[in-house]
């Protein structure tokens, strides 16, 4: 799994001291990224010692992960998760620009389900505003239309490329994804819902107050927000 951000160190206390939320009996929201593989690392050694719980994945890549430690998996469709634990690209007042990997639209739905969702970062992640560029996951065929509109909104999108293959990412949804630079953000909730407006925008990568926890870890510790 890609790393990015701070230490493996700091990541893996987060991931692990959000995994301890996790009690018997639970379904859990199973983000994405590698800050998240350290929650579900933990929660599969969990499970390998007698924890009864059921997973969700947001995407190809947890699902697999899960799968490889041992949680039993299960679907929105048959339980609603108690808790999510998901990573995050940017953490600004507890709300967040995610989608570094892509799996943003679901991560979305599955975050937004939860009855707690507990965010993991390293400090590295931590902003007083964010900044960061939001991924934008749109239907192939609006790519161009969603690129004029992000434009009118002020923003200066650029379509992302995959590394080892020609042309664009792909998500598990099929679609693409426009990195779209806005600068410093005021009010993150007003360009969420004017981008969540657009035709052909399946989903974008700002999640404002959907977090309900924050668990920042560093190189000696772990601490932990609550909104
Ligand atoms: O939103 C995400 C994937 O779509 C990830 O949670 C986000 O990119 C953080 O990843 P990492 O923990 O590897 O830094």
């Amino acid at each position: 799994m890609k790393s990015t951000g701070g230490s493996d160190a700091a990541k893996r206390r987060a991931g692990e001291a959000a995994a301890e939320q996790v009690v018997d009996g639970m379904v859990v929201g199973l983000g994405t990224g590698s800050t998240t593989a350290y929650a579900i690392r933990a929660l599969g050694r969990a499970v390998e010692a007698g924890l009864d719980i059921r997973g969700i994945p947001t995407s190809f890549q947890s699902r697999a992960l899960a799968r490889e430690v041992g949680i039993p998996l299960t679907t929105l469709d048959d339980a609603t998760p108690d808790v999510a634990i998901d990573g995050a690209d940017q953490v600004a007042d507890g709300d967040l620009v995610k989608g570094g990997g892509a799996a943003h639209a679901r991560e979305k739905v599955v975050d937004a389900a939860a009855d707690r969702f507990l965010v993991v970062a390293d400090e590295s992640k931590r902003a007083d505003r964010l900044d960061h560029s939001i991924p934008v996951e749109v239907l192939p065929a609006a790519a161009t239309t969603v690129e004029a509109a992000v434009r009118d909104l002020g923003g200066d999108p650029t379509l992302r490329l995959a590394e080892r293959k020609d042309g664009p990412v792909v998500t598990d949804n099929g679609n693409l994804v426009l990195d779209c630079a806005f600068g410093a953000l005021d009010a993150p909730g007003d360009l969420a819902t004017r981008l969540s407006a657009l035709p052909g925008c399946v989903e974008h990568g700002l999640f404002v107050g959907l977090a309900d926890e924050l668990y920042v870890g560093d190189d000696e510790d772990v601490t932990v927000e609550r909104y």
